[in-house]
């Protein structure tokens, strides 16, 4: 059997409660297990209520969305929070790391509440921690990954790399990263997504990364615009 795609969404609706008319209409959109997608959309377009539904933080849509092979609509509250913690990394914009503890242990932070994840890093590199170094030499953070100094000491390029090692460790087939580098500049940008691009393909997972930057699109094996997306029956233009 193939195996499932990351993310797979049919005739997906969403309307906030007091709003006259949908703030999403998707009728198809497919994220292929390993595949990388940009997905670009104007502020307010919708782009962080998307991918808040998509990791099942939101609710009460219409239509249907499957993460790594699971329905959404068919999980309680608890089993989607099961289901983010072992199979979704989340990079988020203001990368929400604790920051008193140190980038490490910040890393092992993203198996905490996954044994799946915790087990996934042990069987590849012996054990979490170790796994934690490895993907911080691996993101050019080697010189602090043993230090006990306080994240919040980093640089934010840096501190951008820390969240990606923990949206990384464990080996979540989807990594969702939500506009992670709009606080970098244009050289550290790329570098950046290069890195997690390469983390992603090394590790097998498939990425959405979504920014209002079209510029970022060239790095990725496919591009979206969000609004095209909601025209009927189609899958979505290239941006
Ligand atoms: N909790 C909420 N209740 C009601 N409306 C909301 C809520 N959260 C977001 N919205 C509205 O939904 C629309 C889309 O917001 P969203 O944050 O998804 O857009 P975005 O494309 O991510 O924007 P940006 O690029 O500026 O971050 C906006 O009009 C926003 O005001």
């Amino acid at each position: 059997m193939s195996e499932a795609a990351a993310i797979s969404i049919h005739e997906l609706s969403f309307r906030w409660p007091r709003a006259d008319k949908p703030l999403l209409k998707i009728p198809q959109l497919t994220l292929a297990a390993g595949e990388s997608l940009f997905l670009q959309g104007a502020s307010g377009s919708g782009k962080s209520t998307l991918l808040n539904l998509i990791a099942g933080v939101q609710t009460g849509y219409g239509g249907s969305i499957r993460v790594c092979g699971e329905q959404l609509e068919n999980l309680s509250t608890r089993q989607r929070d099961q289901l983010r913690a072992d199979r979704i990394g989340l990079v988020f914009q203001q990368f929400n790391l604790l920051p008193w503890l140190s980038p490490l242990e910040n890393v092992v932070l993203g198996c905490r509440f996954s044994a799946q994840r915790r087990q996934q890093a042990a069987r590849q590199d012996g054990s979490v921690e170790a796994q934690a170094l490895r993907l911080l030499g691996e993101l050019g953070l080697a010189s602090v990954s043993g230090e006990k100094r306080a994240t919040s000491t980093l640089s934010i390029g840096q501190q951008q790399r820390v969240a990606a090692a923990r949206a990384l460790i464990g080996n979540p087939p989807l990594i969702i990263a939500d506009e992670p580098t709009s606080s970098l500049d244009s050289d550290h940008r790329d570098r950046f997504i290069e890195l997690l691009l390469t983390e992603c393909r090394r590790s097998g997972a498939a990425l959405l990364f979504v920014s209002h930057d079209r510029l970022l699109a060239t790095h990725f094996h496919r591009r979206l615009q969000l609004d095209h997306l909601v025209q009927p029956a189609q899958e979505g233009k290239p941006c």
